[in-house]
């Protein structure tokens, strides 16, 4: 006798198949485990209106074909019948959440592609009404090609009418259609979910309206990614363009404060130690505070009004050519902010390759500690000139920089993928949600928070560097005719460094201050700065800044050496630390640590050796 035709219940996490599987199958069931793996296998056995016996399998709850974790690999496998300890199933049965219709027929359309005998429960018809959501089954299940049935699984409701679409695709023998594959690509299989889906609904609510005409052009294959692209633009030039003023309020009161501390202490040691170490080393570093801030209202606000799962989706196609998804796209871009919260917001990539190789390459995006470092830089060596008479040179090379730590990160991506974290890439699959205006409190919240962290950054790792760098450049004090900066224990480290930096055209001031940038890059600006102020005895030259000096003595090889320098070079203790901590040992930390350095060295040197060769 041939066994009992199988059944699978299969759809997206919550769409109510228990529910369903419950209804159908009542106390008939039973609850076992796949051989090999921990998921938990629940069958059950119904009886068609005809009389005939029919097995059910409830499948773990999943988003698409391609599993991200261990229950959806199941799903996946008894679907296409690879799943050690079950058959393939005869006929399936597809739960859908209506409230929630284009999510699930991503799922859906999948799923009927696999050419199986197939009916949809169109189920939570009751939650989608009091939604004021009105489906149209019959169209539904015309565009779709299966029947459709609607139920409401708690209440019972459609049972009947289920069992009886099962009977008929349970009648004769079984026959397998030859269902095109849909597209594999998300962004795709997005719109003909969402074309289907806008088609069944006869009448919905504002909120949903306006959610769906937004899509149609945010998520427009052409208009989406330019608007992307505006917005990011906007970002960045805000960035800079809004930081100005709040910036000058921040230097106004370090210089206040330095005075202050100047005009009440006794000249000596102690003075030294609080206005140099002390103020103007932290002070450095905090005038930077504005531009993060702005950066981080962006990232807050695309997140809040829910346009960030769309800019994944649009990045996804590009992030695969590297091996990623378009769920790396926002940890990078929070790396733009700091690499810390980038690769804390890896966590949401299931994939565990994926989150791998974007943890690694989360240092390359251009985080807002380099800033210091390169507008110091540009602005003493790079002429404020126009280009085509619209575009600063400055911007233009500051713009350089970013798109080299972009083409890096994706070029190392691609790399990695195929060496170290080799393996299939997730794709994206989470569900869009409805836009939303931002609730202000909770950004202003998200706002005081990163202030928070990075003032406590600036208070505690950056005070301590700068106050023991400040010491081991002070001590011993230079007799006369000698340079503090080379007779200081600080002086004879670096001697030590410049023999390994020296061939990339780094001189004894980089070297000197290369050790404390590795706390935090913006550490390099305050180190030179303290390196050059504690050389000069002459209180005339004291006050000329620091882009003078560097370049009365820096060659401008050497310049832009250590720019390209900064865009690899992993010159942070707390980008380390939470790799540790997020990838569970040193193994990762260390790799990233060395792969990152050798990149640093050999760009430095090209550039170098390049721009001398090109007589610069
Ligand atoms: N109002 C209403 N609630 C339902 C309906 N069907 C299921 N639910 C509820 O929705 C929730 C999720 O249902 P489940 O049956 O557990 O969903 P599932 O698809 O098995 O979820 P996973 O096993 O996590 O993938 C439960 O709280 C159900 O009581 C329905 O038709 N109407
Ligand atoms: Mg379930």
């Amino acid at each position: 006798m041939n066994p009992a035709p199988l059944v699978a219940v299969v759809g997206n996490p919550n769409a109510g198949k228990s529910a369903l599987f419950n209804a159908l199958t009542g106390a008939r069931q039973k609850v076992g485990n796949y051989p090999g793996v921990t998921v938990e296998r629940k069958g059950g056995r119904m009886t068609l209106p005809d009389g005939r016996p029919v097995e059910l399998v409830d499948l773990p709850g999943s988003y698409g074909l391609d599993p991200s974790s261990p229950d959806e690999a199941v799903t996946r496998d008894v679907l296409l019948g690879k799943q050690k300890g079950e058959r393939l199933p005869d006929a399936l049965l597809i739960v859908v959440d209506a409230s929630n219709l284009d999510n699930h027929l991503r799922f859906a359309l999948q799923l009927i592609a696999l050419g199986l005998p197939t009916v949809v429960a169109l189920n939570m018809i009751d939650m989608a009404r009091r939604d004021g959501l009105e489906i149209d089954a019959e169209r539904l299940s015309a565009d779709l090609g299966v029947p459709v049935v609607e139920t409401v699984a708690v209440r019972r409701r459609g049972i009947e009418q289920l069992r009886g679409s099962l009977a008929e695709l349970l009648l004769g023998p079984r026959k397998i259609r030859a269902g095109a594959a849909p597209s594999h690509d998300p962004l795709q299989l997005q719109r003909s979910a969402r074309s289907i889906a806008a088609h069944a609904v006869r009448s919905e609510t504002p909120v949903r309206r306006i959610t769906h005409r937004l899509d149609a052009v945010l998520l427009h294959p052409v208009a989406g990614p330019l608007i992307l692209a505006g917005i990011l633009f906007v970002m960045f030039q805000a960035v800079f363009a809004w930081s100005e003023t709040p910036v000058g309020w921040i230097e106004t009161l370090v210089a206040w404060a330095g005075d202050r501390a100047s005009a009440t202490l006794p000249p000596g040691i102690l003075r030294s130690l609080v206005v140099d170490g002390a103020i103007n080393g932290v002070g450095a570093v905090i005038t930077f505070l504005p531009q993060i801030l702005i950066l981080f209202l962006f990232i807050l606000l695309l997140e809040a009004t829910g346009y960030m799962v769309r800019a994944a989706f649009l990045m996804d196609r590009l992030m695969h050519r590297v091996g990623l998804s378009g769920r790396s796209f926002i940890p990078l871009l929070s790396s733009f902010a700091c690499a810390v919260p980038g690769i804390m917001a890896t966590r949401t990539i299931d994939n565990e390759k994926d989150r791998l190789t974007t943890i690694l390459v989360a240092p390359l995006m251009t985080c807002s500690a380099r800033l210091p470092v390169y507008t110091l830089v540009i602005a003493a060596f790079i002429p404020a000139r126009k280009v085509g008479g619209v575009i600063g040179l400055q911007g233009l090379v500051l713009f350089g920089l970013y798109l080299a730590g972009i083409v890096g990160a994706l070029l190392a991506a691609a790399v990695l993928r195929r060496s170290v974290a080799k393996g299939a890439s997730g794709f994206f699959m989470m569900e869009l949600p409805k836009y939303q205006l931002p609730i202000l409190k909770d950004v202003a919240l998200g706002l005081w928070q990163r202030a928070a962290i990075f003032l406590k950054r600036a208070g505690g790792i950056i005070l301590v560097t700068t106050l023991v760098l400040w010491a081991l450049t002070s001590f011993p004090q230079a007799g006369p005719g000698q340079k503090q900066s080379e007779v200081s224990i600080a002086g004879h480290i670096a001697d030590g460094i410049e023999t390994v930096v020296r061939p990339v055209g780094f001189n004894h001031e980089i070297s000197l201050a290369l050790l404390p940038a590795m706390a935090a890059r913006e550490v390099a600006v305050s180190a030179i700065a303290t390196v050059y102020s504690v050389d000069s005895k002459d209180e005339d030259q004291q006050a000329a800044n620091l882009e003078d000096r560097l370049r009365g003595r820096w060659p401008l090889p050497t310049a832009l050496a250590f720019l390209a320098w900064f865009v690899f070079a992993p010159q942070c203790i707390s980008t380390i630390a939470v790799t540790r901590r997020e990838t569970n040992g040193w193994k990762w930390p260390l790799f990233m640590v060395g792969y990152l350095f050798a990149l640093a060295y050999i760009a430095a040197g090209a550039t170098y050796w390049l721009a001398r060769f090109a007589g610069l």
